[in-house]
């Protein structure tokens, strides 16, 4: 299969709005709202690519990007490569120099509005940060409070509530008080056996589960239903750590997922990390957001980027 390489870019401003367009109607997937951009030409640098079409497209020139998703999709007609860059310098005011509609969005007004198929994942990465903290066990609920408001304090703003010693109805009590306390400061993802309850909160699966999910939808017992319909504007992640996983999170359609371990890591010394290369070949793989896990910290970001991945993930070294 030819893949179309398009580059496309999420530009954030100062007050953290996102510049999105709409496609001409006669174009393809005509009438939906884009992220700008447009085809890689021959020869032509990623980078060198998306300055020209941004210039081409809103008369602006990019000061500062990274990559920060890549994804293939096959239309009926045609198969593109989608290499998002998160672009957060530029210089000159953008505007639809092509006639195009543009407009400024907060992240979660993105759900608003309609985008080609291919760009579900891209506004999901678009509303996800680089960091993803996985709270540590504790043994008193006023050390998970004071860590929580420091994380809170150096811009943490989503968070795994973990905490693996716990009964089932004990960590529901305590999940309750936390997200009483700091539920609109942190996009919240909780663990347990079901869905749960608490408004607003995601899921984060782990690997077997996901795999029972899975089984439930595309097994060879599946019904070809697929499952209970998934609770809007309610995320869903899953735990990685191979390929299989992450095709099976793929087909599941979690919002994203960590990959682990990516290095040697004190919580699980008999786990044999996967390395920087492999893990970037296996984000390369996955059209979602994936954040790396297991000896990664804070510092690690720059790295975690240039593989592919949404940000870093972590319990200790993300726990101030
Ligand atoms: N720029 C952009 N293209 C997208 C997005 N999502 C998506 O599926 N595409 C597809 O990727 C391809 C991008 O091509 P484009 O039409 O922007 O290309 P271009 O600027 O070079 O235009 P041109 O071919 O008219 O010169 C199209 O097939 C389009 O449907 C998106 O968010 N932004
Ligand atoms: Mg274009």
């Amino acid at each position: 299969m030819r893949y179309i390489h398009v580059m496309a870019a999420v530009i954030r401003d100062a007050q953290n709005r996102i510049l999105i367009a709409k496609r001409p109607e006669d174009a393809h997937q005509g009438g939906l709202w884009e992220f700008p951009g447009g085809k890689l030409e021959d020869g032509e640098e990623r980078a060198d690519g998306l300055r020209r079409e941004l210039q081409e497209e809103l008369g602006i020139r990019v000061t500062q990007a990274r990559p920060l998703l890549d994804i293939r999709h096959d239309y009926p007609d045609k198969s593109v490569r989608l290499d998002v860059w998160l672009v957060t310098g530029f210089e000159g005011q953008a505007h639809g120099a092509e006639g195009q509609p543009v407009r400024w969005v907060s992240a979660a007004e993105l759900d608003d509005y309609d985008f080609p198929a291919a760009n579900a994942p891209i506004v999901r990465a678009a509303q996800l940060p680089e960091v993803y903290l996985i709270t540590p066990d504790v043994t008193d609920e006023a050390e998970l409070f004071s860590g929580l408001e420091r994380a809170r304090g150096m811009g943490v703003r989503l968070v795994q509530l973990r905490q693996s010693r716990l009964s089932a109805e004990t960590y529901r009590d305590l999940a309750q008080r936390v997200l009483a306390r700091f539920g609109d400061d942190f996009q919240w993802l909780l663990k347990g056996d079901e869905q749960p309850v608490l408004p607003g909160a995601g899921w984060h699966l782990t690997s077997r589960q996901l795999r029972q999910m899975w089984l439930q939808d595309f097994g060879p017992d599946a019904s070809g239903q697929t499952g209970e319909a998934r609770p809007k504007g309610r995320l869903l992640a899953a735990s990685c750590h191979d390929a299989e996983e992450l095709a099976m999170a793929a087909e599941v359609a979690v919002d994203f997922v960590t990959l682990s371990p990516v290095m040697p890591t004190a919580t699980h010394p008999d786990a044999v990390p996967l390395g920087w290369e492999l893990a970037q070949e296996l984000i390369r793989t996955v059209s979602m957001p994936v954040y790396v896990l297991g000896g990664v910290g804070p510092e690690t970001r720059a790295r975690a980027f240039a593989v592919g991945a949404q940000g870093v993930a972590g319990i200790r070294r993300f726990w101030g």
